[in-house]
């Protein structure tokens, strides 16, 4: 079984993906991370080096490469519609809505997302247009504001054990 984690950045992907790892059992891949390992560049060096259609590139490369077990994404994987069908047909997608008030809380000035440094206005104009992919992408959907990590990962848990059979193998 694959569970792809989705949502816009600061979301909680990576962290509920490692909660999620311990409490199943199961190989974890996050997609940043495994970019990173392959190009030996960090995500921002890569955007500031190659520019963002390379980045995106190497992200539906990743998810191709990944088979099993629970996988956090970027913020940007819907931005590739190929990414979109990959994930519906290979695995059960679980969206992590939050809003924006509350990411920024989170991250502030965080410098390590290039695409979370830019103008408040461009940073909600890109989390309306994403929020309708997440949303149109999603098998399972668990909100995570005002919830901890762990509220949030027994909720996904709960739910996938829920899922219809056919969808967890
Ligand atoms: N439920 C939560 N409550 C409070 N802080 C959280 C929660 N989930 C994630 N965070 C914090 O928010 C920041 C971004 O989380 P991260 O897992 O990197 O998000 P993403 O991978 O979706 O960008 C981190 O500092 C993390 O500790
Ligand atoms: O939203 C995006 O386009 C991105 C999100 C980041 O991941 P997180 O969502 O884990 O921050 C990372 O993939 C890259 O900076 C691009
Ligand atoms: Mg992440």
């Amino acid at each position: 079984m694959i569970i792809y984690l989705i949502g816009f950045m600061g979301s909680g992907k990576t962290t509920i993906g490692e909660k999620l790892q311990e409490q199943l059992q199961m190989e974890y891949t996050d997609t940043d991370e495994y970019i990173e390992k392959m190009t030996g560049r960090t995500i921002p060096d890569i955007f500031a080096l190659e520019g963002e259609k390379a980045f995106r590139t190497y992200e539906t490369n990743a998810l191709k490469e990944i088979t099993s077990g629970v996988v956090s994404t970027g913020g940007g994987i819907v931005e590739t519609a190929e990414n979109i069908s990959f994930m519906k047909d290979n695995g059960v997608v679980v969206y992590l809505p939050t809003s924006l008030n509350v990411i920024e809380n989170r991250l502030h000035d965080d410098q390590s997302r290039p695409l979370w440094k830019q103008p408040a206005a461009a940073r909600a104009a890109l989390f309306a247009r994403r929020s309708l992919l997440y949303e149109s992408t999603a098998d399972i959907t668990v909100e995570t504001d005002h919830k901890t990590v762990e509220e949030i990962s027994a909720e996904v848990v709960s739910l996938l054990g829920n899922r219809p059979v056919q969808d967890c193998q």
